[in-house]
């Protein structure tokens, strides 16, 4: 383990708190739901995104250096695990997958410098480099900056826009990205924005109202920013020792120095910055959650499981998680190893943990396990002879003791068993317990139940 052990993890901070948040209503300014969550995982991409074409080089500063003072937890919060994995590698990924993207500066404070080393090494990050950061978030982004057009680097490698993100805010999508980097390279400028949750006043000295603004006109800047180097390059070099210590934003420096009006552009509500502690929580839930929506179902190619697979695809489908029904996982089917899926055996058979040991040798080869726990699910038909694995019963130590093995690897293998029954009724119940089982083990990841064979 390479992180200080008094890092935290998030499980438990809070309770799951968030629901399901549909789209915006039109009005841009008063939108009745949050928005809606990412299509992937931050970082990483189920579905392949848009063919792209950026046709100039593009980096990527993410300022890192800060102490998370309001989280109120020793940990800065960009090093917060979140299922053994910190926040700033589900950033930082969230850049990495974008085949435009060139290269990624990460800026953190110099006492930060060989833990960000080692998350880079752990997580392999390859287009990253690590700098260290300056006492405020403008000196540390300006670093960036710096080491971005650093003198004896080929001229080629300047990139004619930089994208600035807080390291912080971990959902960011390609198309957005793409969004701003367009509009940079076109205007100089641009910053993502959301509309105003509450109304902002001005206080008096005192304490008492001094005036408040009209909501309607003012929006919240976010981030994604984007800049063409030359333009956030002249801003950091003209900006006053007061902006850098106590500016909060690159856009107005932008306008201030260069005479840059940033093109605006509104943003998904997933943009918004892990700040508190229950920001915290409510990432984690997001996590989680993206990584629940998809499971690949593997049936051997026997009728009966390919039947219960097919009945389990359906009562999964009710409870808004897509279930792919393969046979096996060689030739194209690979391709499912490649992506942040769950994977369901479908056994009817004596063999079945052999079927499991398969499975998790083929998800070890591919080292999805790398990034967050995986999570492995026997589902066993019994028929009335089927009680047995190679003539014996299938012992509930057996499915522990490959469980226990493979949690080493971080895959959570359970079991779930259920009984073929010719009652319609009753076999329709079964199968929606299993279906119930299934999604509520690959929501919580629970590492209490790793190795559990549960009755459906
Ligand atoms: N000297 C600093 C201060 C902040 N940041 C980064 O700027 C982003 C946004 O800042 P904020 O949310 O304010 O982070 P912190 O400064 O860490 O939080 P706090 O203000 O609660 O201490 C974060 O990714 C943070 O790490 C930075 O790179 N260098
Ligand atoms: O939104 C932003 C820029 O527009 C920044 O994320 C924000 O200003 C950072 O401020 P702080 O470090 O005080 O949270």
């Amino acid at each position: 383990m390479k992180f200080p052990t008094h890092f935290p993890h998030i499980s438990g901070l809070m309770e799951d708190h968030h629901k399901k948040m549909q789209s915006d209503s039109c009005d841009p300014d008063r939108p009745t739901h949050p928005g809606t969550f990412p299509t992937c995982e931050a970082g990483r991409s189920d579905h392949q995104p848009a063919e792209r074409s950026v046709d100039f080089p593009v980096s990527v500063v993410l300022p890192a250096g800060g102490t998370g003072e309001r989280t109120g937890l020793q940990t800065p919060k960009q090093f917060c695990l979140f299922m053994g994995r910190p926040l700033i590698s589900y950033t930082i990924q969230a850049f990495e997958r974008v085949s435009w993207i060139q290269s990624i500066v990460v800026v953190v404070a110099r006492e930060h410098m060989d833990l960000m080393t080692d998350i880079v090494q752990q997580f392999q990050h390859t287009k990253v480099r690590v700098v260290p950061g300056g006492s405020t978030r403008h000196r540390s982004i300006y670093n960036g900056v710096l080491a971005l057009g650093e003198e004896g680097r080929p001229v080629a490698d300047k990139p004619k826009v930089v994208l600035i993100h807080d390291a912080v805010r971990p959902f960011v999508e390609e198309d957005f990205l793409y969004k701003i980097a367009m509009a940079a390279k076109e205007q100089g400028a641009a910053g993502a924005i959301r509309p105003l949750v509450s109304t902002v006043i001005a206080t008096t000295s005192e304490g008492y109202l001094d005036h408040s603004l009209e909501r309607a006109k003012y929006r919240a800047s976010e981030m994604p920013q984007g800049f063409t180097y030359d333009v956030i390059y002249q801003a950091y070099q003209k900006c006053s020792e007061s902006d850098f210590e106590f500016g909060t934003e690159c856009l107005h420096l932008a306008l201030q120095y260069c005479g840059t009006n940033a093109k605006l552009i509104q943003g998904p509500p997933t943009l918004w910055k892990v700040t508190y502690k229950r920001d915290l929580a409510a990432a984690e839930s997001i996590i989680k959650d993206t990584l629940s929506r998809s499971a690949c179902a593997i049936t051997g190619g026997s009728a009966q499981a390919v039947t219960l697979a097919g009945a389990l695809q359906k009562a999964v489908g009710a409870l808004n998680m897509e279930l792919a029904v393969i046979p096996d996982l060689t030739g194209e089917n690979g391709w499912y190893l490649l992506k942040d899926w769950n994977f369901i055996q479908v056994s009817v058979n004596r063999s079945c943990l052999s079927e499991v040991e398969a499975l998790l040798t083929d998800l070890e080869a591919a080292k999805q396990a790398l990034l967050h726990p995986l999570v492995v699910i026997l589902v066993l038909l019994n028929g009335s002879d089927e009680l047995s694995v190679s003539g014996r019963a299938l012992e509930p130590e057996a499915i522990m003791d490959l469980a226990s093995a493979a949690k080493l690897r971080n895959i959570l293998l359970y079991g779930i068993q259920l009984h073929q029954s010719e009652d319609t009724q009753r076999w329709e119940r079964s199968v929606s317990r299993v279906a119930e089982i299934t999604s509520a083990l690959i929501r919580d990841r629970s590492p209490a139940l790793v190795g559990q064979l549960l009755q459906a």
